[in-house]
């Protein structure tokens, strides 16, 4: 391991492991209830920060870097099988299995898999399922998620049922012997919404032990939440996001902790070809190494920001603020509130005068990057459900969507005061400004909006 750190750290140092990183630790503000500790599995010796930036194994040179494979075929020995580990890069590559491994690792997991997108992950994980079999999901759910799953219930014979995951009842309701799959996102996007992970996979494994419990981890990252400690039986994530941190590649990762379970994600994935490139691979790995400090200034300026917009009378959505509703139970399960909030203003044409006035923030879809982003998700993100879904599932058409980045907090603010001041979102008093009266009712006016109809 010649890229650990020597010497080996003294117990007391030791004993970091499971500390925890939250904004508030940073910004000196109280600390969430109990935050849920990271429990330490897989070899892991040292603090998650620690064990982010230290991979297991290098080449027969002592690289601190692992090389790039940038090769597509790997030569035999023998003509029967006789040979070394690697044959064909779709079918396994030395520097995807060490970010696999390195991944393993940190996501308290037997074993990762990585392939070429955030989609192409969940994409994998549903070829578990077969016709007949049915899933049951969240009534707010990324746009590219409810996508595939509508696919699946079009045209694959799979029967959707979305239900409201944050009331785990609702899962207890439909939870059957025909239920494959439960899949799960908590925070949800972009309505912030806390899913009880422990609750539902327990009903789920209690009324049928065959059922997958898959749990999208995008919005949290390993950093801050490790659902297969909290009984789910896939973990999955878009490494685009907090994983790689500078929006340079797409990536996506499964971790699991049943090997039969990961061989036969494994067989759909060389099987199908999605497993992610040397380089891009190469890139995830450096990624990962500044996620703890990223993490920790990115969530420390979202509670910045998520205070200052309801200090001034928005109705905000973000898991730091005493004021989420499922504020308790999120710091029962995470180590942190993340980096994506959202906050309606009352009225679709405010919202987009808002985003566009913003100068510093960029108007962009995606999120875990360390430049602040801003965006509307029914217009962007999560366009791919049509508007009357949006409807059904109450989703505000004005909904104001931050992804907040490692910028100055300060600076972040001052734009975004502009950009409200400049769109008439606030009325302007003596002491600065506020919220106007419709905002904190989260009523929207209906506009009507472009939308994706990708299923005729
Ligand atoms: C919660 C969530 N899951 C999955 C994905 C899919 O990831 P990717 O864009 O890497 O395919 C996204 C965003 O795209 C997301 O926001
Ligand atoms: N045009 C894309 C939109 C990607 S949204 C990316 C990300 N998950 C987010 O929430 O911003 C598509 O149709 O998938």
């Amino acid at each position: 391991m010649s890229d650990s750190p020597q010497p080996e750290p003294s117990k007391g140092k030791g004993s970091a492991v499971g500390k925890v990183i939250t904004a508030h630790d940073i910004d000196g503000h109280d600390l969430p209830p109990s935050p849920a500790p990271s429990t330490p599995r897989n070899g892991r010796k040292y603090a998650l920060m620690t064990e982010l930036v230290y991979t297991e194994g290098t080449d027969q040179y002592n690289a601190s870097s692992v090389p790039i494979y940038q090769s597509a075929t790997f030569k035999q020995e023998s003509a029967t099988g006789g040979g070394g580990e690697y044959d064909y890069t779709r079918s396994g590559n030395p520097t995807r299995t060490h970010l696999e491994r390195h991944l393993a690792k940190i996501m308290n997991a037997n074993r990762a898999l990585v392939v070429s997108s955030g989609m192409g992950a969940l994409d994998v994980i549903t070829r578990l399922l077969r016709p007949g079999d049915e899933v049951i999901t969240g009534d707010d759910l990324y746009g590219g998620t409810h996508r595939l799953l509508k696919y699946l219930s079009t045209h694959g014979g799979i029967v959707v049922h979305h239900v409201d995951t944050t009331n785990p009842e609702s899962v207890r309701a439909v939870v059957s012997n025909k239920t494959a799959m439960v899949l799960l996102e908590t925070p949800t996007n972009p309505l912030i919404k806390v899913v009880d992970i422990p609750s539902i996979a327990s009903i789920v494994h209690a009324t049928n032990p065959a059922a997958v419990v898959a749990v999208d981890n995008t919005m949290l990252s390993p950093m801050l939440l490790n659902p297969l400690d909290l009984g789910a039986d896939i973990v999955y994530e878009s490494g685009t996001k907090y994983l790689s941190g500078h929006h340079d590649l797409m990536a996506g990762v499964i971790a699991i902790n049943d090997p039969a379970l990961g061989e036969k994600l494994y067989f759909t994935i060389n099987a199908s070809g999605c497993g992610l490139s040397p380089f891009d691979s190469w890139l995830l790995l450096r990624g990962i190494k500044t996620l703890g400090v990223r993490m920790e200034k990115q969530q420390a300026n979202a509670q910045r920001i998520a205070e200052f917009l309801e200090s001034h009378g928005f109705k905000v959505r973000f898991p730091g603020l005493k004021s989420h509703p499922q504020y308790d139970l999120h710091w029962s399960m995470a180590r942190g509130a993340g980096a994506v909030l959202s906050f309606e203003t009352g009225d679709v044409l405010v919202s987009e005068r808002i985003v566009e006035s913003a100068k510093l923030w960029a108007i962009s879809v995606s999120f875990g990057c360390v430049n602040s982003l801003i965006s509307m998700p029914c217009r962007m993100s999560h366009a791919s459900i049509d508007a009357k879904t949006r409807a059904e599932r109450k989703m505000p058409e004005d909904i104001i969507r931050l992804c907040v980045g490692i910028e100055d907090p300060d600076d972040l603010i001052d734009d975004l005061s502009r950009a409200l001041v400049q769109a008439g979102a606030v009325n302007i008093t003596p002491n600065g400004f506020s919220a106007l009266e419709n905002t904190s009712a989260g009523s929207s006016s209906t506009l009507p909006v472009a939308t994706e109809e990708t299923l005729q």
